[in-house]
């Protein structure tokens, strides 16, 4: 990246799930949740070029996305027709986060693309209008766009802001992708988990409903997890593939890494209670 484009590019972070718990389904099918996400520092790159024509355009292709579904594209469709906006964009996207990763790599992306292009269109919503066109693009959108460590709960909209320690975790990346619709249609998954409080999870509770299935399913997914349990154990974020074990300091995290297997993808990144999205947007 040169130095013009590091300056003008948004990030897009990944998030953690640092628990799960399934406890309902609703009459549409979707999951009742309850979740913790913190943002880590490990993010996708997006530039957005305005332009006057109103076109909506992909400048980098994602393989098996096409352009027109492709959640950036989506995001600026979407913000348009809230707003009647006749502006259009160019939209660079650098991938580094795995898709089906249990990351939100595809959320934050849609995210980034609200929040940016509404601050370079001039259209002027607020956090609580943008998460209200986000919500209908995934359920981990909305997160994203309000930038802060949260309790989630219902899909993942009702969120509340939590302050959290930020630890250094080693995220390991399966060699394989997880459909997040497959898990929530497994009819092994459980999904009458009591409710659980804040309290309950700061005093240690961070189980994650999918884990089981996704560890039956997936043998990628078991033999990170089983290596990370030297490490203190692992955990899934989200319906995986990803999996991620906490460390206190970065050293430590980075040896972790060292050690694992030559097979074994993956990268060392801060917890953060605040997305880098809020810190671009106050720069402009
Ligand atoms: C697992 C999490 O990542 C936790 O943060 C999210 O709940 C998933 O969020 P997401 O990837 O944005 O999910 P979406 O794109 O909205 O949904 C993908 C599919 O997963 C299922 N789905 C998703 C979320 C949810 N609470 N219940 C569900 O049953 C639905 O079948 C849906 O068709
Ligand atoms: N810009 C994009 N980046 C990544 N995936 C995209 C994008 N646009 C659409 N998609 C689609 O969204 C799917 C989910 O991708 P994503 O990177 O969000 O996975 P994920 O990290 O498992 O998500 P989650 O944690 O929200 O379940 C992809 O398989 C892809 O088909």
């Amino acid at each position: 990246m040169t130095d013009r484009d590091r300056a003008r590019a948004w990030p897009a972070p990944a998030k953690l799930n640092l628990m799960l718990r399934v406890v309902g389904r609703r009459p549409d099918g979707y999951h009742e949740l309850q979740t913790v996400f913190q943002f880590i520092d490990h993010s996708d790159w997006l530039w957005f070029d305005v332009r006057e024509d109103g076109a909506v355009r992909r400048l980098d292709a994602i393989a098996g996305v096409a352009e027109d579904d492709d959640l950036t594209v989506r995001a600026a469709r979407a913000l348009q027709r809230a707003t009647g906006c006749r502006l259009g964009a160019d939209i660079r996207c650098e991938k580094h986060l795995p898709m089906g990763g249990g990351l939100g790599g595809g959320s934050s992306d849609a995210a980034t693309t609200l929040v940016a292009l509404n601050q370079l269109w001039g259209t002027g919503l607020d956090e609580e209008a943008l998460s209200a066109i986000a919500l209908p693009l995934g359920a981990d959108v909305p997160v994203f766009v309000r930038g802060r460590a949260a309790w989630g709960e219902g899909v993942g909209e009702r969120l509340e802001p939590v302050e959290l320690p930020e630890p250094w975790y080693l995220v390991l990346v399966p060699p394989c992708s997880v459909a997040t619709r497959d898990v929530f249609c497994h009819p092994e998954l459980t999904r009458d988990s009591r409710p659980i409080t804040l309290a309950d999870f700061l005093s240690g509770d961070v189980t994650n409903d999918c884990l089981p299935v996704v560890r039956r399913e997936y043998p990628e997914v078991e033999s990170a997890l089983d290596w990370l349990s030297a490490w203190g154990g692992g955990r899934l974020t989200g319906t995986g593939a990803c999996v991620f074990a906490v460390f206190d300091d970065e050293a430590r995290a980075l040896e972790a890494f060292s050690r694992s297997p030559a097979r074994m993808q993956g990268f060392v990144a801060r917890g953060l209670n605040r997305s880098p999205v809020l810190g671009r947007l106050i720069q402009g």
